[in-house]
């Protein structure tokens, strides 16, 4: 496995309109994206860049979204995973499944739309893991 930079932070929320506001008035963020919904993931999703990395706000989606268990435990949200970079997402599972860590499903499109998988949170140390294939562009780093 080739372990790529740090992506984004998946910070779950109640409220992608009230989490910017705090991000913007707290930390003074300055680039934030457009909200945007991705039924395929059951999540709304709003990245906020940072000068290394993103932060990922993800809300619910319909009734099927992963988030209801997250938030169930965690009303007010919290960090709900880490995103690193990959350069081949069926290489990394196939060699993390090999190591006997659970993959969760299979490779799907993700927010940058490029492949991504879920690695349990106890095989990691009780850390929601997300790989995702590194876009053939960069990332927005290189934007
Ligand atoms: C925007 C799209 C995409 C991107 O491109 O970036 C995304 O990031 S989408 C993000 C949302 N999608 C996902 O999270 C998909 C993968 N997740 C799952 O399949 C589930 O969330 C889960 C990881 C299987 C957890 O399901 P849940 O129903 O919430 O909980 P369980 O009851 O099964 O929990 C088992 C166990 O794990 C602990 N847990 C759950 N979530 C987390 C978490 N985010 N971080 C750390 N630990 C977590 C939970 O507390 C349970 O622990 P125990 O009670 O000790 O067993
Ligand atoms: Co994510």
């Amino acid at each position: 496995m080739i372990l790529g930079p740090l992506n984004h932070v998946g910070v779950a929320t109640p409220s992608i309109e009230r989490s910017v506001a705090m991000y913007r008035d707290l930390l003074g963020a300055t680039v934030i994206r457009e909200a945007f919904d991705l039924p395929a993931q059951g999540v709304r999703v709003c990245f906020i860049d940072t000068p290394n990395s993103q932060i990922e706000l993800i809300e619910p989606l319909g009734e099927a979204s992963p988030l209801h268990g997250f938030l169930a435990r965690n009303p007010a949200g919290g960090q709900h995973h880490v995103c690193f970079e990959v350069p081949d997402i069926h290489a990394a599972k196939a060699e993390l499944e090999a190591k006997g860590a659970k993959v969760l499903g299979e490779p799907r499109i993700g927010a940058h739309g490029t492949l991504v998988i879920f690695v349990h949170p106890k095989d990691m140390g009780g850390v929601l893991v997300e790989l995702m294939e590194t876009p053939k562009g960069g990332n927005h780093q290189n934007a």
